[in-house]
């Protein structure tokens, strides 16, 4: 019989994951789930739950890759409320099984694996789309992502400028004493915006928050909050003006309204570009819808598991 599964929560996970191991990993998963070859991953689009009474969504990702032996689950809530709470707005926890016999082997806390597994693959889609030369990136937003997204994106890239807007200047005041670089504070999106290469939104707002008008051409967004298909971050102008990419077409055409209720058309996956099937357009204004994929949380788990196992094995 196998044995129970290790539990693996918030400060162990911390000590385990860096970008510097995951990248690698997410740019080869993200490649193998665009092939579409059922060894490689079986990833169905999420299944959500509505919890109407709580304003929140429950999502069930389950993955299996087949010929990497890996399989995985990950629950997650997600709230649009905003009722004062000291929990998290996404709390997720990911189980990871053996795929032969089903028995777990792991639990783990998923809210720093959903933080870094999201903001690192947002930092490809800028490795692959933003301009080389990039300067200035804006962040708005200030919550979990916003942390995860800064730390990511000033790890692989040098920026001469980030700054941050959100809706209050104390959150936004706050968010700077939490980073370890310097950041610009902005009094609105318009001024965080104006001339940035690179913008990340990372926001709970339903409406968009982000207009076309304001943004620099050839700029690339990561656009990473609106995971629902009647919420917005980005207006219509900048879907139908820039060339968009997502992680997968289909989620994108079932979850994302910035895509569904703009009628943008999705260019590309991020793996299409991997693979070398379809061009990265860096010369224009790029938009990576991101909804975040089981598989970048499956590759994720198994690398937790794989450092916990070499850690707990040393003498
Ligand atoms: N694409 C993906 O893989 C993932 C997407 N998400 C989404 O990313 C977004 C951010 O998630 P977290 O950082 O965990 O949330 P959080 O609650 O920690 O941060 C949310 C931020 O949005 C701001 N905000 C809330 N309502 C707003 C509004 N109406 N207008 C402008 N700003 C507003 C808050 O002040 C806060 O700064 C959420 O929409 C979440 O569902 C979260 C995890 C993964
Ligand atoms: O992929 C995830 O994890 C999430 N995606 C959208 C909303 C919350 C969590």
């Amino acid at each position: 019989m196998a044995g129970p599964p290790v539990v693996i929560w918030d400060q162990d996970v911390e000590g385990l994951l860096h970008y510097r191991e995951l990248v690698p990993r997410l740019e080869e998963a993200l490649g193998k789930f665009s092939r579409r070859d059922s060894t490689e991953v079986i990833q169905p689009v999420r299944t959500t739950l509505t919890l109407q009474k709580h304003h929140g969504f429950l999502g069930l990702m389950p993955t299996y890759m087949e010929n990497d032996g890996v399989l995985c689950t990950k629950f997650v809530c997600f709230y649009k409320r905003e009722d004062g709470s000291s929990l998290p707005a996404t709390q997720a926890t990911l189980v990871l099984l053996d795929p032969e016999y089903g028995n777990v082997k792991a639990v783990m806390d998923g809210e720093l694996i959903t933080g870094m597994r999201t903001a690192a693959v947002s930092a490809i889609s800028a490795k692959l789309l933003m301009r080389p030369e990039a300067e200035v990136l804006a962040i708005l937003g200030t919550g979990k992502q916003a942390l995860s997204h800064y730390n990511a994106f000033t790890d692989m890239f040098s920026f001469k400028e980030v700054r941050v807007w959100s809706r209050t200047r104390q959150k936004a005041e706050r968010f700077c004493r939490s980073v370890s670089g310097p950041v610009t504070v902005c009094v609105s999106v318009q001024e965080a915006v104006r001339g940035a290469d690179a913008i990340v939104t990372v926001t709970r707002c339903t409406e968009p928050v982000l207009f076309g008008q304001w943004v620099k051409p050839g700029a690339h967004v990561a656009a990473v909050g609106a995971c629902r298909p009647d919420w917005r971050e980005l207006d219509d102008v900048l879907m139908k003006e820039a060339v968009v990419y997502a992680d997968s077409r289909e989620g994108a055409m079932a979850e994302s309204g910035d895509v569904i209720l703009s009628g943008a058309e999705v260019f590309a996956e991020l793996g299409d570009v991997i693979n070398g099937t379809k061009t990265a357009h860096r010369e224009k204004t790029t938009v990576f819808k991101s909804l975040g994929m089981g598989v970048e949380d499956a590759v994720s788990a198994q690398l937790v598991f794989d450092q916990w196992k070499a850690k707990t094995s040393q003498p």
